[in-house]
Protein backbone atom coordinates (compact mmCIF):
# COMPACT_ATOMS: atom_id res chain seq x y z
CA UNK A 1 0.00 0.00 0.00
CA UNK A 2 1.27 3.48 -1.19
CA UNK A 3 1.57 5.98 1.95
CA UNK A 4 -0.28 9.30 2.30
CA UNK A 5 2.80 11.01 2.18
CA UNK A 6 4.14 9.90 -0.94
CA UNK A 7 0.60 10.71 -2.37
CA UNK A 8 0.80 14.24 -1.40
CA UNK A 9 4.31 14.41 -1.64
CA UNK A 10 4.03 16.72 -5.20
CA UNK A 11 7.05 16.31 -7.42
CA UNK A 12 8.03 20.10 -5.92
CA UNK A 13 11.71 18.68 -5.61
CA UNK A 14 11.98 15.49 -6.91
CA UNK A 15 10.48 16.13 -10.39
CA UNK A 16 12.34 19.05 -10.22
CA UNK A 17 15.91 17.33 -9.69
CA UNK A 18 14.49 14.56 -11.59
CA UNK A 19 14.04 17.25 -14.87
CA UNK A 20 17.04 18.78 -14.24
CA UNK A 21 18.50 15.20 -14.63
CA UNK A 22 17.68 14.87 -17.85
CA UNK A 23 18.17 18.00 -18.93
CA UNK A 24 21.56 17.62 -18.12
CA UNK A 25 21.17 14.48 -19.37
CA UNK A 26 20.66 15.33 -23.04
CA UNK A 27 22.21 18.64 -22.66
CA UNK A 28 25.89 18.28 -24.49
CA UNK A 29 24.72 20.35 -27.08
CA UNK A 30 24.97 24.09 -26.23
CA UNK A 31 21.16 23.87 -26.56
CA UNK A 32 20.17 26.06 -23.36
CA UNK A 33 18.97 29.40 -22.30
CA UNK A 34 20.94 30.84 -19.82
CA UNK A 35 17.62 29.52 -17.87
CA UNK A 36 18.18 26.15 -17.14
CA UNK A 37 14.36 26.07 -17.64
CA UNK A 38 13.84 26.60 -20.91
CA UNK A 39 14.60 24.54 -23.92
CA UNK A 40 16.20 26.61 -26.86
CA UNK A 41 15.26 24.43 -29.63
CA UNK A 42 13.40 20.99 -29.76
CA UNK A 43 14.63 20.38 -33.01
CA UNK A 44 17.92 20.63 -31.93
CA UNK A 45 17.64 18.20 -29.33
CA UNK A 46 15.95 15.61 -31.86
CA UNK A 47 18.16 15.56 -34.30
CA UNK A 48 21.10 15.37 -31.82
CA UNK A 49 20.01 12.66 -29.52
CA UNK A 50 16.82 10.74 -30.23
CA UNK A 51 16.53 9.16 -27.00
CA UNK A 52 17.21 11.94 -25.20
CA UNK A 53 14.00 13.84 -26.00
CA UNK A 54 11.97 10.75 -25.16
CA UNK A 55 13.59 11.08 -21.44
CA UNK A 56 12.16 14.66 -20.92
CA UNK A 57 9.02 14.87 -19.36
CA UNK A 58 5.82 15.57 -21.28
CA UNK A 59 6.07 19.07 -20.53
CA UNK A 60 9.10 20.95 -21.00
CA UNK A 61 9.15 24.72 -21.34
CA UNK A 62 10.59 25.94 -24.81
CA UNK A 63 10.46 28.48 -27.66
CA UNK A 64 9.18 26.24 -30.14
CA UNK A 65 5.78 24.80 -28.28
CA UNK A 66 5.72 27.44 -25.07
CA UNK A 67 3.76 25.68 -22.65
CA UNK A 68 2.26 23.09 -24.70
CA UNK A 69 3.18 19.45 -24.16
CA UNK A 70 6.96 18.93 -25.82
CA UNK A 71 4.80 16.11 -28.35
CA UNK A 72 1.10 16.19 -29.78
CA UNK A 73 -0.98 14.23 -27.10
CA UNK A 74 -1.33 10.65 -27.80
CA UNK A 75 -4.67 9.55 -29.12
CA UNK A 76 -5.16 5.91 -29.04
CA UNK A 77 -3.99 3.67 -25.71
CA UNK A 78 -2.49 0.25 -26.38
CA UNK A 79 -4.66 -3.16 -26.07
CA UNK A 80 -3.85 -3.91 -22.59
CA UNK A 81 -6.31 -0.48 -21.98
CA UNK A 82 -9.15 -1.27 -24.13
CA UNK A 83 -11.54 -1.95 -21.01
CA UNK A 84 -10.35 1.77 -19.89
CA UNK A 85 -11.12 3.34 -23.63
CA UNK A 86 -13.64 1.71 -24.36
CA UNK A 87 -15.15 3.37 -21.05
CA UNK A 88 -14.34 6.69 -21.81
CA UNK A 89 -16.08 6.56 -25.31
CA UNK A 90 -19.10 5.59 -24.13
CA UNK A 91 -19.50 8.15 -20.89
CA UNK A 92 -19.78 11.11 -22.59
CA UNK A 93 -22.94 12.53 -22.35
CA UNK A 94 -23.76 12.73 -25.74
CA UNK A 95 -22.28 10.45 -27.85
CA UNK A 96 -21.21 11.02 -31.18
CA UNK A 97 -23.45 12.17 -33.87
CA UNK A 98 -24.31 9.41 -36.60
CA UNK A 99 -25.21 11.96 -39.33
CA UNK A 100 -24.14 14.95 -40.42
CA UNK A 101 -27.66 16.87 -39.51
CA UNK A 102 -27.32 18.80 -36.01
CA UNK A 103 -30.55 18.43 -35.06
CA UNK A 104 -29.98 14.62 -34.77
CA UNK A 105 -30.88 12.25 -32.31
CA UNK A 106 -28.05 11.72 -30.09
CA UNK A 107 -27.80 8.48 -28.11
CA UNK A 108 -26.94 9.14 -24.49
CA UNK A 109 -23.60 8.01 -22.66
CA UNK A 110 -23.38 6.04 -19.23
CA UNK A 111 -23.30 9.74 -17.76
CA UNK A 112 -26.27 10.36 -19.31
CA UNK A 113 -27.74 7.59 -17.67
CA UNK A 114 -26.12 7.67 -14.18
CA UNK A 115 -24.56 4.22 -15.00
CA UNK A 116 -20.86 4.94 -15.17
CA UNK A 117 -19.81 4.18 -11.48
CA UNK A 118 -21.60 0.33 -12.02
CA UNK A 119 -19.29 0.47 -14.74
CA UNK A 120 -16.52 0.86 -13.70
CA UNK A 121 -16.79 -1.72 -11.02
CA UNK A 122 -17.83 -4.15 -13.48
CA UNK A 123 -15.43 -3.59 -16.37
CA UNK A 124 -12.22 -2.78 -14.74
CA UNK A 125 -10.73 -5.24 -11.92
CA UNK A 126 -8.26 -4.30 -9.25
CA UNK A 127 -6.50 -7.93 -11.11
CA UNK A 128 -7.15 -6.99 -14.59
CA UNK A 129 -4.63 -5.68 -17.43
CA UNK A 130 -4.59 -2.46 -17.60
CA UNK A 131 -3.23 -2.40 -13.20
CA UNK A 132 -0.34 -4.76 -14.29
CA UNK A 133 0.64 -2.85 -17.24
CA UNK A 134 0.49 0.63 -15.37
CA UNK A 135 2.58 -1.08 -12.65
CA UNK A 136 5.17 -2.55 -15.59
CA UNK A 137 5.53 0.50 -17.24
CA UNK A 138 6.19 2.59 -14.28
CA UNK A 139 9.03 -0.40 -13.39
CA UNK A 140 10.77 1.05 -16.36
CA UNK A 141 9.58 3.79 -17.60
CA UNK A 142 12.49 4.83 -19.73
CA UNK A 143 11.60 6.49 -23.08
CA UNK A 144 7.63 5.94 -22.29
CA UNK A 145 6.72 9.31 -20.99
CA UNK A 146 4.10 9.64 -24.19
CA UNK A 147 2.06 7.20 -22.84
CA UNK A 148 2.44 7.83 -19.41
CA UNK A 149 0.68 11.25 -20.17
CA UNK A 150 -1.66 9.63 -22.28
CA UNK A 151 -2.77 7.42 -19.34
CA UNK A 152 -2.53 10.08 -16.72
CA UNK A 153 -5.15 12.26 -18.34
CA UNK A 154 -7.54 8.86 -19.48
CA UNK A 155 -7.23 7.81 -15.69
CA UNK A 156 -8.01 11.57 -14.69
CA UNK A 157 -11.33 11.58 -16.71
CA UNK A 158 -12.42 8.45 -15.36
CA UNK A 159 -11.47 9.55 -11.58
CA UNK A 160 -13.38 12.83 -12.34
CA UNK A 161 -16.57 11.21 -13.98
CA UNK A 162 -16.71 8.48 -10.89
CA UNK A 163 -16.77 10.86 -8.25
CA UNK A 164 -18.81 13.64 -9.36
CA UNK A 165 -21.27 11.39 -11.62
CA UNK A 166 -24.52 11.31 -8.46
CA UNK A 167 -23.19 14.57 -7.89
CA UNK A 168 -24.30 15.86 -11.97
CA UNK A 169 -27.17 13.37 -11.75
CA UNK A 170 -28.81 15.26 -8.79
CA UNK A 171 -27.91 18.45 -10.61
CA UNK A 172 -29.47 17.81 -13.89
CA UNK A 173 -32.29 16.77 -12.32
CA UNK A 174 -32.56 19.58 -9.42
CA UNK A 175 -30.41 22.02 -10.23
CA UNK A 176 -28.65 21.91 -6.99
CA UNK A 177 -25.66 19.74 -6.31
CA UNK A 178 -25.32 17.06 -4.20
CA UNK A 179 -22.00 15.45 -2.50
CA UNK A 180 -19.89 13.07 -4.88
CA UNK A 181 -18.62 9.59 -4.16
CA UNK A 182 -16.60 9.81 -1.36
CA UNK A 183 -14.41 6.43 -1.84
CA UNK A 184 -12.68 5.74 -4.98
CA UNK A 185 -12.00 2.08 -5.92
CA UNK A 186 -8.64 1.01 -6.46
CA UNK A 187 -9.05 0.10 -10.18
CA UNK A 188 -8.65 4.22 -10.37
CA UNK A 189 -7.16 5.01 -7.30
CA UNK A 190 -3.89 2.87 -7.77
CA UNK A 191 -2.89 3.41 -11.19
CA UNK A 192 -3.83 6.99 -11.10
CA UNK A 193 -1.57 7.65 -8.05
CA UNK A 194 1.03 5.95 -9.70
CA UNK A 195 1.04 7.74 -12.95
CA UNK A 196 0.60 11.24 -10.80
CA UNK A 197 3.27 9.99 -9.02
CA UNK A 198 5.69 8.97 -11.63
CA UNK A 199 4.62 12.97 -13.23
CA UNK A 200 5.03 14.98 -9.86
CA UNK A 201 0.92 15.83 -10.30
CA UNK A 202 -1.32 15.16 -7.45
CA UNK A 203 -3.69 12.07 -7.98
CA UNK A 204 -6.44 14.19 -9.87
CA UNK A 205 -7.18 16.14 -13.32
CA UNK A 206 -5.63 19.14 -13.76
CA UNK A 207 -5.42 21.84 -16.49
CA UNK A 208 -2.25 21.10 -18.42
CA UNK A 209 -1.80 17.44 -18.04
CA UNK A 210 -5.17 16.39 -18.24
CA UNK A 211 -8.39 18.72 -19.42
CA UNK A 212 -7.22 20.86 -21.72
CA UNK A 213 -3.38 20.92 -22.84
CA UNK A 214 -2.98 17.37 -23.37
CA UNK A 215 -6.63 16.88 -24.63
CA UNK A 216 -6.67 17.89 -28.14
CA UNK A 217 -5.63 16.35 -31.85
CA UNK A 218 -4.89 17.86 -35.08
CA UNK A 219 -6.94 17.00 -38.09
CA UNK A 220 -4.84 18.38 -40.89
CA UNK A 221 -0.96 18.68 -40.22
CA UNK A 222 -0.84 21.13 -42.84
CA UNK A 223 -3.47 23.43 -42.15
CA UNK A 224 -3.43 27.25 -42.26
CA UNK A 225 -4.91 29.66 -39.69
CA UNK A 226 -4.33 32.18 -36.90
CA UNK A 227 -2.35 29.40 -34.74
CA UNK A 228 -0.86 27.32 -38.18
CA UNK A 229 -2.27 23.62 -37.32
CA UNK A 230 -2.77 24.29 -33.93
CA UNK A 231 -5.51 26.80 -34.88
CA UNK A 232 -9.16 26.25 -32.63
CA UNK A 233 -10.95 25.13 -36.56
CA UNK A 234 -8.19 22.11 -37.25
CA UNK A 235 -8.54 20.33 -34.04
CA UNK A 236 -10.43 17.82 -31.97
CA UNK A 237 -11.13 16.99 -28.49
CA UNK A 238 -9.70 13.43 -27.91
CA UNK A 239 -11.72 13.20 -23.96
CA UNK A 240 -15.31 14.33 -23.07
CA UNK A 241 -17.49 14.32 -20.52
CA UNK A 242 -20.48 16.46 -21.94
CA UNK A 243 -20.12 16.49 -25.40
CA UNK A 244 -16.84 16.43 -27.72
CA UNK A 245 -18.55 18.29 -30.49
CA UNK A 246 -20.44 21.46 -28.66
CA UNK A 247 -19.99 23.89 -26.03
CA UNK A 248 -17.04 21.93 -24.20
CA UNK A 249 -15.13 21.08 -26.88
CA UNK A 250 -15.11 24.99 -27.74
CA UNK A 251 -14.68 25.70 -24.29
CA UNK A 252 -11.56 23.50 -24.21
CA UNK A 253 -10.25 24.24 -27.46
CA UNK A 254 -9.98 27.97 -27.25
CA UNK A 255 -7.48 27.41 -24.68
CA UNK A 256 -5.55 25.91 -26.03
CA UNK A 257 -5.40 27.80 -29.39
CA UNK A 258 -4.19 30.43 -26.94
CA UNK A 259 -1.78 28.56 -25.69
CA UNK A 260 -0.10 27.76 -29.04
CA UNK A 261 0.94 31.10 -29.16
CA UNK A 262 3.05 30.84 -25.87
CA UNK A 263 6.14 30.29 -27.64
CA UNK A 264 5.96 33.60 -28.59
CA UNK A 265 6.00 34.83 -24.94
CA UNK A 266 8.86 32.61 -23.63
CA UNK A 267 10.61 33.55 -26.43
CA UNK A 268 10.28 37.33 -26.16
CA UNK A 269 10.41 37.11 -22.59
CA UNK A 270 14.05 35.42 -22.97
CA UNK A 271 14.75 37.93 -25.18
CA UNK A 272 13.73 40.59 -22.93
CA UNK A 273 15.60 39.86 -20.16
CA UNK A 274 18.98 38.82 -22.12
CA UNK A 275 18.57 42.48 -23.48
CA UNK A 276 18.43 43.75 -19.69
CA UNK A 277 21.19 42.14 -19.02
CA UNK A 278 23.37 43.48 -22.26
CA UNK A 279 21.88 46.97 -21.69
CA UNK A 280 20.43 46.69 -25.08
CA UNK A 281 17.69 48.65 -25.03
CA UNK A 282 16.59 48.17 -28.83
CA UNK A 283 16.82 44.48 -28.36
CA UNK A 284 14.40 44.82 -25.10
CA UNK A 285 12.31 47.07 -27.19
CA UNK A 286 12.04 45.04 -29.82
CA UNK A 287 11.37 41.94 -27.55
CA UNK A 288 8.50 43.87 -25.72
CA UNK A 289 6.83 44.41 -29.40
CA UNK A 290 6.92 40.76 -29.49
CA UNK A 291 5.54 40.24 -26.91
CA UNK A 292 2.96 42.73 -27.24
CA UNK A 293 2.00 40.82 -30.88
CA UNK A 294 1.75 37.54 -28.97
CA UNK A 295 -0.64 38.77 -26.11
CA UNK A 296 -3.00 40.77 -28.63
CA UNK A 297 -2.96 37.05 -30.58
CA UNK A 298 -4.08 35.18 -26.99
CA UNK A 299 -6.93 38.21 -26.34
CA UNK A 300 -8.30 37.91 -29.62
CA UNK A 301 -8.12 34.49 -29.47
CA UNK A 302 -10.05 34.10 -26.33
CA UNK A 303 -12.54 36.74 -27.17
CA UNK A 304 -13.84 33.69 -29.80
CA UNK A 305 -15.24 31.93 -26.49
CA UNK A 306 -18.44 33.43 -26.66
CA UNK A 307 -19.23 32.36 -30.00
CA UNK A 308 -17.61 28.59 -29.70
CA UNK A 309 -18.69 28.04 -26.90
CA UNK A 310 -22.42 28.95 -25.71
CA UNK A 311 -22.51 30.66 -22.10
CA UNK A 312 -26.04 28.85 -21.26
CA UNK A 313 -24.09 25.10 -21.97
CA UNK A 314 -20.89 25.37 -19.37
CA UNK A 315 -22.83 24.15 -16.54
CA UNK A 316 -23.68 20.81 -18.22
CA UNK A 317 -20.06 19.97 -18.31
CA UNK A 318 -19.08 22.18 -15.42
CA UNK A 319 -19.95 19.61 -12.67
CA UNK A 320 -16.97 17.15 -13.77
CA UNK A 321 -14.08 19.65 -13.20
CA UNK A 322 -14.87 19.99 -9.95
CA UNK A 323 -12.25 19.18 -6.76
CA UNK A 324 -13.06 17.61 -3.79
CA UNK A 325 -11.13 21.06 -1.71
CA UNK A 326 -10.72 23.05 -0.38
CA UNK A 327 -11.14 21.13 2.73
CA UNK A 328 -13.33 22.87 5.02
CA UNK A 329 -16.59 24.31 2.96
CA UNK A 330 -16.60 22.29 0.22
CA UNK A 331 -19.98 20.84 0.30
CA UNK A 332 -19.47 18.02 -2.24
CA UNK A 333 -16.56 16.38 -0.86
CA UNK A 334 -17.29 17.04 2.70
CA UNK A 335 -15.20 13.97 4.14
CA UNK A 336 -12.61 14.36 1.56
CA UNK A 337 -12.13 11.12 -1.27
CA UNK A 338 -10.32 8.04 0.21
CA UNK A 339 -8.21 6.27 -2.40
CA UNK A 340 -8.95 2.55 -1.71
CA UNK A 341 -5.51 0.66 -2.04
CA UNK A 342 -3.60 3.51 -1.40
CA UNK A 343 -4.22 5.27 2.04
CA UNK A 344 -7.21 5.00 4.45
CA UNK A 345 -6.99 8.69 4.82
CA UNK A 346 -9.22 10.83 2.72
CA UNK A 347 -7.40 13.75 0.56
CA UNK A 348 -8.66 16.42 -0.92
CA UNK A 349 -7.50 17.81 -4.05
CA UNK A 350 -8.42 21.54 -6.19
CA UNK A 351 -10.10 21.20 -9.30
CA UNK A 352 -9.24 22.41 -13.04
CA UNK A 353 -9.06 25.22 -13.78
CA UNK A 354 -7.66 27.86 -16.08
CA UNK A 355 -6.00 29.25 -12.87
CA UNK A 356 -3.42 26.62 -13.84
CA UNK A 357 -2.56 28.31 -17.10
CA UNK A 358 0.78 30.34 -17.27
CA UNK A 359 -0.28 33.40 -19.82
CA UNK A 360 -1.12 35.67 -16.90
CA UNK A 361 1.18 34.29 -14.29
CA UNK A 362 4.24 34.99 -16.94
CA UNK A 363 2.93 38.74 -17.42
CA UNK A 364 2.17 39.53 -13.55
CA UNK A 365 5.64 38.36 -12.76
CA UNK A 366 7.71 39.63 -15.90
CA UNK A 367 5.94 42.99 -15.20
CA UNK A 368 6.50 42.80 -11.48
CA UNK A 369 2.39 42.86 -11.05
CA UNK A 370 2.86 40.46 -8.95
CA UNK A 371 4.62 42.90 -6.04
CA UNK A 372 1.46 44.44 -6.15
CA UNK A 373 -0.84 41.78 -4.95
CA UNK A 374 -1.65 42.40 -0.93
CA UNK A 375 -0.69 39.84 1.31
CA UNK A 376 -4.20 38.66 1.87
CA UNK A 377 -5.68 34.96 1.51
CA UNK A 378 -6.70 35.38 -1.80
CA UNK A 379 -3.00 36.15 -3.08
CA UNK A 380 -2.11 32.87 -1.35
CA UNK A 381 -4.83 30.85 -3.22
CA UNK A 382 -3.36 32.47 -6.58
CA UNK A 383 0.39 31.18 -5.49
CA UNK A 384 -1.65 27.81 -4.37
CA UNK A 385 -2.94 28.01 -7.99
CA UNK A 386 0.92 27.25 -9.11
CA UNK A 387 1.65 23.86 -7.30
CA UNK A 388 -1.33 22.79 -9.69
CA UNK A 389 1.09 22.36 -13.15
CA UNK A 390 4.17 20.57 -14.73
CA UNK A 391 6.98 21.07 -12.65
CA UNK A 392 8.90 22.69 -15.43
CA UNK A 393 5.88 25.55 -15.73
CA UNK A 394 6.17 25.87 -12.00
CA UNK A 395 9.60 26.21 -12.09
CA UNK A 396 9.50 28.52 -14.98
CA UNK A 397 6.77 31.05 -13.24
CA UNK A 398 8.35 31.07 -9.96
CA UNK A 399 11.83 31.64 -11.01
CA UNK A 400 10.83 34.10 -13.44
CA UNK A 401 9.19 36.24 -10.69
CA UNK A 402 12.58 36.81 -9.41
CA UNK A 403 14.44 36.85 -12.63
CA UNK A 404 12.20 40.11 -13.63
CA UNK A 405 12.73 41.85 -9.89
CA UNK A 406 16.66 40.89 -10.30
CA UNK A 407 16.76 42.23 -13.71
CA UNK A 408 14.67 45.24 -12.83
CA UNK A 409 11.94 45.01 -15.51
CA UNK A 410 9.32 47.76 -14.76
CA UNK A 411 12.29 50.06 -13.64
CA UNK A 412 14.29 49.79 -17.17
CA UNK A 413 10.76 49.97 -19.04
CA UNK A 414 9.90 52.84 -16.86
CA UNK A 415 13.25 54.68 -17.79
CA UNK A 416 11.36 56.74 -20.74
CA UNK A 417 13.69 55.55 -23.23
CA UNK A 418 11.54 56.20 -26.34
CA UNK A 419 9.14 53.95 -26.32
CA UNK A 420 10.16 51.17 -23.97
CA UNK A 421 7.10 52.87 -21.26
CA UNK A 422 3.96 52.44 -23.77
CA UNK A 423 4.71 49.13 -24.84
CA UNK A 424 4.99 48.27 -20.99
CA UNK A 425 1.54 50.03 -20.23
CA UNK A 426 0.20 48.55 -23.23
CA UNK A 427 1.30 45.20 -22.20
CA UNK A 428 0.03 45.73 -18.49
CA UNK A 429 -3.22 46.51 -20.89
CA UNK A 430 -3.29 43.49 -22.37
CA UNK A 431 -3.52 41.81 -18.58
CA UNK A 432 -6.32 43.93 -17.94
CA UNK A 433 -8.25 43.22 -21.27
CA UNK A 434 -7.54 39.21 -20.27
CA UNK A 435 -9.07 39.79 -16.86
CA UNK A 436 -11.81 41.95 -17.46
CA UNK A 437 -13.27 39.58 -20.37
CA UNK A 438 -12.49 37.19 -18.00
CA UNK A 439 -14.39 38.33 -15.18
CA UNK A 440 -17.11 39.21 -17.84
CA UNK A 441 -16.86 35.56 -18.75
CA UNK A 442 -17.63 34.70 -15.08
CA UNK A 443 -20.66 36.63 -15.25
CA UNK A 444 -22.60 35.43 -17.81
CA UNK A 445 -21.07 31.65 -17.87
CA UNK A 446 -21.73 31.09 -14.35
CA UNK A 447 -23.13 33.64 -11.48
CA UNK A 448 -26.10 34.16 -14.28
CA UNK A 449 -26.88 30.65 -13.74
CA UNK A 450 -25.59 29.44 -10.40
CA UNK A 451 -25.36 30.40 -6.89
CA UNK A 452 -22.86 28.07 -5.93
CA UNK A 453 -20.05 30.30 -4.50
CA UNK A 454 -17.25 28.11 -5.35
CA UNK A 455 -15.50 28.23 -8.84
CA UNK A 456 -13.98 24.49 -10.24
CA UNK A 457 -10.56 25.43 -8.67
CA UNK A 458 -11.60 26.04 -5.04
CA UNK A 459 -12.12 29.89 -5.10
CA UNK A 460 -14.50 32.28 -3.67
CA UNK A 461 -16.12 32.99 -7.06
CA UNK A 462 -17.37 36.46 -6.58
CA UNK A 463 -14.45 37.74 -4.62
CA UNK A 464 -11.53 35.84 -6.36
CA UNK A 465 -10.89 37.15 -9.62
CA UNK A 466 -12.17 40.36 -9.21
CA UNK A 467 -9.31 41.07 -6.95
CA UNK A 468 -7.22 40.28 -9.40
CA UNK A 469 -8.45 42.18 -11.96
CA UNK A 470 -8.74 45.83 -9.05
CA UNK A 471 -4.72 44.66 -8.90
CA UNK A 472 -4.35 44.81 -12.25
CA UNK A 473 -6.61 47.81 -12.71
CA UNK A 474 -4.36 49.89 -9.80
CA UNK A 475 -1.46 48.99 -11.47
CA UNK A 476 -2.42 50.41 -14.87
CA UNK A 477 -3.52 53.39 -13.06
CA UNK A 478 -0.14 54.36 -11.27
CA UNK A 479 1.93 53.90 -14.49
CA UNK A 480 -0.27 55.65 -16.71
CA UNK A 481 0.11 58.47 -14.03
CA UNK A 482 3.98 57.97 -14.55
CA UNK A 483 3.33 58.79 -18.47
CA UNK A 484 3.68 62.33 -18.78
CA UNK A 485 2.99 64.61 -21.86
CA UNK A 486 6.37 64.74 -22.40
CA UNK A 487 6.16 61.26 -23.08
CA UNK A 488 3.61 61.84 -25.46
CA UNK A 489 5.17 64.87 -26.74
CA UNK A 490 8.55 62.84 -27.52
CA UNK A 491 6.75 60.35 -29.04
CA UNK A 492 5.27 61.93 -31.57
CA UNK A 493 8.54 63.79 -32.10
CA UNK A 494 10.79 60.50 -32.66
CA UNK A 495 8.22 58.36 -34.54
CA UNK A 496 5.35 60.94 -35.95
CA UNK A 497 2.16 59.47 -36.87
CA UNK A 498 3.29 56.20 -35.45
CA UNK A 499 4.10 57.97 -32.34
CA UNK A 500 0.55 59.21 -31.98
CA UNK A 501 -0.71 56.42 -32.22
CA UNK A 502 0.88 54.70 -29.16
CA UNK A 503 0.78 57.24 -27.29
CA UNK A 504 -3.33 57.58 -27.73
CA UNK A 505 -3.55 53.80 -27.30
CA UNK A 506 -1.66 54.53 -23.66
CA UNK A 507 -4.15 57.31 -22.90
CA UNK A 508 -7.31 55.21 -23.48
CA UNK A 509 -5.86 52.19 -21.57
CA UNK A 510 -5.28 54.71 -19.09
CA UNK A 511 -8.21 56.61 -18.62
CA UNK A 512 -10.38 52.85 -19.16
CA UNK A 513 -8.31 51.70 -15.95
CA UNK A 514 -9.49 54.52 -13.96
CA UNK A 515 -13.59 54.38 -15.24
CA UNK A 516 -13.59 50.49 -14.87
CA UNK A 517 -12.42 49.98 -11.61
CA UNK A 518 -15.26 52.28 -10.37
CA UNK A 519 -17.47 50.05 -12.02
CA UNK A 520 -15.69 46.63 -10.64
CA UNK A 521 -15.83 48.10 -6.68
CA UNK A 522 -19.42 48.65 -7.68
CA UNK A 523 -20.67 45.19 -9.21
CA UNK A 524 -18.49 43.52 -6.12
CA UNK A 525 -20.07 45.49 -3.20
CA UNK A 526 -23.69 44.72 -4.93
CA UNK A 527 -22.62 41.00 -5.48
CA UNK A 528 -20.92 41.08 -1.97
CA UNK A 529 -24.48 42.63 -0.19
CA UNK A 530 -26.48 39.85 -2.19
CA UNK A 531 -25.02 37.24 0.15
CA UNK A 532 -27.16 35.68 3.11
CA UNK A 533 -24.34 36.41 5.43
CA UNK A 534 -20.55 36.30 5.39
CA UNK A 535 -17.97 33.41 5.58
CA UNK A 536 -15.85 34.09 3.55
CA UNK A 537 -18.09 33.14 0.54
CA UNK A 538 -18.07 29.50 0.99
CA UNK A 539 -21.32 28.64 1.65
CA UNK A 540 -23.11 31.45 1.10
CA UNK A 541 -26.24 32.12 -1.44
CA UNK A 542 -26.89 34.96 -3.56
CA UNK A 543 -30.25 37.07 -3.20
CA UNK A 544 -31.52 36.98 -6.70
CA UNK A 545 -33.08 40.36 -6.37
CA UNK A 546 -29.53 42.03 -5.75
CA UNK A 547 -28.03 39.75 -8.57
CA UNK A 548 -30.26 40.99 -11.06
CA UNK A 549 -29.55 44.62 -10.55
CA UNK A 550 -25.89 43.20 -11.72
CA UNK A 551 -27.43 41.61 -14.44
CA UNK A 552 -29.99 43.65 -15.68
CA UNK A 553 -31.33 41.63 -18.29
CA UNK A 554 -31.80 38.35 -15.70
CA UNK A 555 -35.83 38.01 -15.55
CA UNK A 556 -36.18 34.61 -13.11
CA UNK A 557 -33.66 33.29 -10.22
CA UNK A 558 -32.89 29.83 -11.17
CA UNK A 559 -35.50 27.06 -11.11
CA UNK A 560 -35.84 23.66 -10.31
CA UNK A 561 -34.58 21.80 -12.79
CA UNK A 562 -33.55 24.85 -14.93
CA UNK A 563 -29.45 24.36 -14.41
CA UNK A 564 -27.94 22.70 -16.65
CA UNK A 565 -30.97 20.68 -17.71
CA UNK A 566 -30.59 20.00 -21.58
CA UNK A 567 -33.30 17.05 -21.54
CA UNK A 568 -31.00 14.33 -21.13
CA UNK A 569 -31.07 11.58 -18.26
C1 LIG B 1 -16.17 30.44 -20.34
C2 LIG B 1 -14.95 30.73 -20.09
C3 LIG B 1 -14.30 30.73 -18.74
C4 LIG B 1 -14.84 30.67 -17.49
C5 LIG B 1 -16.29 30.61 -17.12
C6 LIG B 1 -13.73 30.70 -16.55
C7 LIG B 1 -13.86 30.64 -15.18
C8 LIG B 1 -12.83 30.82 -14.27
C9 LIG B 1 -12.98 30.93 -12.85
C10 LIG B 1 -14.29 30.86 -12.11
C11 LIG B 1 -11.75 31.13 -12.31
C12 LIG B 1 -11.43 31.30 -10.82
C13 LIG B 1 -10.45 30.31 -10.31
C14 LIG B 1 -11.08 28.97 -9.87
O1 LIG B 1 -11.37 28.13 -10.73
O2 LIG B 1 -11.24 28.75 -8.66
C15 LIG B 1 -10.81 31.18 -13.39
C16 LIG B 1 -9.47 31.48 -13.29
C17 LIG B 1 -8.64 31.66 -14.35
N1 LIG B 1 -8.90 31.29 -15.66
FE1 LIG B 1 -10.71 30.96 -16.45
N2 LIG B 1 -12.56 30.76 -17.25
C18 LIG B 1 -12.87 30.78 -18.59
C19 LIG B 1 -11.99 30.80 -19.64
C20 LIG B 1 -10.64 30.92 -19.51
C21 LIG B 1 -9.72 30.93 -20.61
C22 LIG B 1 -10.07 30.78 -22.09
C23 LIG B 1 -8.49 31.06 -20.08
C24 LIG B 1 -7.23 31.07 -20.89
C25 LIG B 1 -6.13 30.47 -20.56
C26 LIG B 1 -8.62 31.16 -18.64
C27 LIG B 1 -7.61 31.36 -17.75
C28 LIG B 1 -7.79 31.60 -16.40
C29 LIG B 1 -6.78 32.19 -15.55
C30 LIG B 1 -5.39 32.65 -15.97
C31 LIG B 1 -7.33 32.25 -14.28
C32 LIG B 1 -6.69 32.89 -13.05
C33 LIG B 1 -7.07 34.37 -13.14
C34 LIG B 1 -6.28 35.30 -12.28
O3 LIG B 1 -5.16 35.00 -11.87
O4 LIG B 1 -6.80 36.40 -12.07
N3 LIG B 1 -9.96 31.04 -18.34
N4 LIG B 1 -11.49 30.94 -14.57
Amino acid sequence: MLTLSRVTARASSTTHGQQQRLFASVSKAPIFASNPHVLEDLEVVRNGDKQGIEALPPFVVSRERGFLPRQDPMVNLPPQFKNLDSLLDRMTIHQPAKSSDPNAERAPGLLALGQFGDAVESELKVDGPEMKAVKDLLADPQGRNHLIAALFRDYCFAVSSYLLEPTDQAYRKTGKYVPGRKVLPAQLAVPITQLAENLGHFPFMEYASSYALQNWKVKDPNFKGPAGRLSFDNLELIRAFEDAQGSERGFILVHVEMVAFTNILISATEDALAAIHADDVKGFENAFERLLGGYQKINRSMDTMWGRSKNGDYMKFRTFIYGTAPKKGNPMFPEGVVYEGVSEEPQWYRGESGANDNIIPLNDNLLEIVKNFPKNPLTEQLREFRKYRPASQRDYVNTLEFRAQDAGVRDFAMRKIDRLTALYILLVEQNREFRNRHWNFTKEYIIKHTKFPLATGGSPIIKYLPHNLDVVLRTLEESYADFTPMDTAELVTRHGFAGEILAKQVEEAGVRAQAQRRVLDREVKELSEARDGGDNGMAQQYDTTAVDKVFQDVKKPPQRGWVGNDGVG
